[in-house]
């Protein structure tokens, strides 16, 4: 038998309403309709399925305020995490929101109905309270406080659901279990006692140790139970993540553990997250709970010190631990030690023994560097997984823009690096002539100054993709206006690739007389004639770039020497090896 859920009831409301379905199905088309934040979707996922039972909809007032001020429902059933729908001033009073109403709450993302709320309250939270009560600080340094001032709106209403369909998911279906189903897979297979892991970061070597050492200490089974919902903002992608655990699966003892995914939004609540945490495991139907050092911590506050101490949510779960039935297991830290080519629990390892650690910020620079990541740390099929999200430099696409007058050698040095990087091999090459941006994506505009904003942003959003495919892009727009320039780089930098997109402003600072003088195609002369207008140095400004990665001149270097001034840039920044 799984563990009992918390309240003893699984409120799977799904199996509940199955028998009205057709009915609230129907009712939906004709009711109001609230679409779902991403984290309201996943908390109504996890209302809906039982994984935070005793609840049965979002918290009304008096549940919201006891949640808030005592970590308990006003019932007075343990729960210390608010879980609240907020809705703004100008829903409700378009929607005519009032005690009562019944409200078809939508998937935002396909506008499917997935449940319908009867709302018991609305009020008005204090937010500030709530920061300071829940997160221990009014600080918008936590990523849950910021979330309340700045994404959550001012009116909660709380009620209870009926479910008619779960949030559809696309990706590792076959990964995601309700409690229901995974207490049945544990009933299947006999599993009495089952530790479970929490995660929201890749798996090495360590933490496999750490769970197979639980898993024997408690003659348990593991479930490696990872969020996929919503986590710290900067963390690994879940789709990576997914892969990784994965392949860390295969490691373990035949037998010993399942690997299912959960689809929480985690607000970082350090010790009252732990606490939540081990009753939303309770109702999956683990016994035991690996609580780990700073569980769920947000990092440093504005004041550069940690919101929690190491052993905060340890001990929270401890006072709770009567209430909670589920057993914590503390996390142990975990060290390897080279002589002995095992790994021990820190504090278990007698004085003076030599050990070995790679720190996450050590691991990102020698993904980031292509180093090699030992065998002791990972396992060659993680570190493959990850090497594949998080490409070495020399794997990784990257965006040129030369940026210059008409005329001045821009095109020219790009089909040169074109043939250069080409000779290279290893990554697809992408030249955007700016000529031909103008046909292909910008027909329709003129020279205007929002004209030429607006091609470069579209020039911007193909380099972006390009490179992020891995390609190396070589663009040859005017680009004349420096804040069309910050504004084309930073969407290259923040789209361009999975660490942040490279990007290098070339400016061929080739001189306006030296372009006009050469222009064998006339167009200054046309320009000088008045046939083109408001052209680029004749009578409309080129901002000359403060911000240039490299400054070429065809007027005294050639094309060849610009190249190799660009690809020596290149090959500093680790994104080339020289021939
Ligand atoms: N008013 C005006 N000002 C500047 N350039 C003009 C203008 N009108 C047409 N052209 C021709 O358009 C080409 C430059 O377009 P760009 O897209 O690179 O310019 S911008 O970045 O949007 O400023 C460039 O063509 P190519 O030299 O064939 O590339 C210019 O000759």
């Amino acid at each position: 038998m799984a563990n009992a859920p918390h309240g003893n009831v699984l409120k799977d409301l799904h199996a509940r309403d199955a028998p009205l379905r057709e009915q609230l199905l129907a009712e939906s088309e004709q009711l109001v309709d609230l679409r779902l934040t991403e984290r309201q979707l996943c908390d109504l996922e996890l209302i809906m399925n039982g994984g935070f039972s005793p609840l049965e909809g979002f918290m009304g007032q008096k549940d919201y305020e006891s949640v808030v001020e005592t970590l308990r429902l006003a019932g007075g059933a343990l729960f210390p995490m608010p879980i609240t729908l907020d809705v703004s001033q100008e829903q409700v009073d378009s929607l005519k929101l009032a005690e009562g109403t019944r409200v078809t709450l939508r998937d935002s993302r396909d506008e499917s109905p997935l449940a319908i709320l009867t709302i018991s309250s609305i009020y008005k939270p204090n937010k500030s309270n709530e920061a300071e009560k829940v997160f221990g600080a009014d600080d918008s340094a936590h990523p849950a406080v910021h979330y309340i001032h700045n994404s959550v709106k001012d009116f909660y209403v709380g009620g209870n659901v009926q479910a008619i369909h779960a949030p559809e998911h696309y990706d590792y279906v076959e990964l995601r279990y309700t409690p229901r189903e995974l207490r049945a897979y544990f009933d299947k297979l006999s599993w009495r006692r089952v530790v479970a892991f929490q995660t929201r970061n890749p798996m090495h070597r360590a933490h496999r140790e750490l769970t197979v050492r639980a898993a024997r200490q408690q003659r348990a089974n593991v479930l490696v139970h990872p969020v996929v919902g919503l986590t710290k903002p900067g963390d690994v992608d879940h789709f990576t993540r997914v892969r990784v655990y994965e392949a860390i699966i295969r490691t373990y003892p035949k037998g010993m553990a399942a690997l299912a995914l959960l689809p929480l939004a985690m607000r970082m609540g350090g010790p009252r997250e732990a606490v939540w945490h081990a009753i939303i495991r309770k109702n999956f139907g683990a016994t035991h709970f690996i609580v780990g050092r700073d569980h769920a911590g947000p990092g440093k506050n504005s004041q550069g010190k940690d919101f929690y101490g190491p052993y905060d949510a340890q001990e929270l779960v401890t006072k709770y631990k009567d209430e909670l039935a589920i057993e914590m297991v503390p996390f142990q830290m975990m060290s390897y030690i080279p002589d002995q080519d095992t790994y021990m629990p820190v504090d278990e390892i007698p004085k003076g023994t030599v050990t070995a650690d790679i720190s996450g910020t050590e691991l990102r620079r020698r993904l980031k560097t292509g180093a090699p990541i030992p065998d002791w740390f990972s396992y060659e099929a993680v570190v493959k997984v990850l090497r594949e999200s998080y490409p070495a430099k020399a794997q990784q696409g990257f965006t040129i823009l030369l940026t210059g007058y008409v005329n001045s050698g821009a095109n020219a040095i790009a089909k040169a690096l074109e043939s250069q990087f080409q000779q290279q091999a290893g990554r697809s090459v992408s030249l955007l002539l700016g000529d031909t941006i103008r046909s292909e994506l910008s027909a329709e505009l003129g020279f205007a100054p929002e004209e030429r904003h607006k091609n470069l942003q579209r020039l911007a959003f193909v380099a972006a993709e390009l490179s992020r495919a891995g390609a190396a892009v070589i663009a040859t727009p005017i680009a004349p206006y420096a804040h069309s320039r910050k504004a084309a780089k930073s969407h290259i930098v923040q789209n361009g690739g999975a660490g942040g997109g490279n990007f290098f402003l070339v400016h061929v600072a080739t001189p306006l007389e030296h372009c006009e003088k050469t222009d064998r195609r006339g167009v200054y002369a046309r320009a000088r004639a008045g046939q083109i207008k408001g052209f680029t140095g004749i009578d409309d400004k080129y901002e000359t770039p403060d911000d240039a990665d490299l400054v070429v001149d065809l007027s005294k270097q050639t094309v060849l020497e610009a190249t190799h001034a660009i690809i020596l840039c290149l090959e500093t920044a680790g994104l080339i090896g020289m021939a």
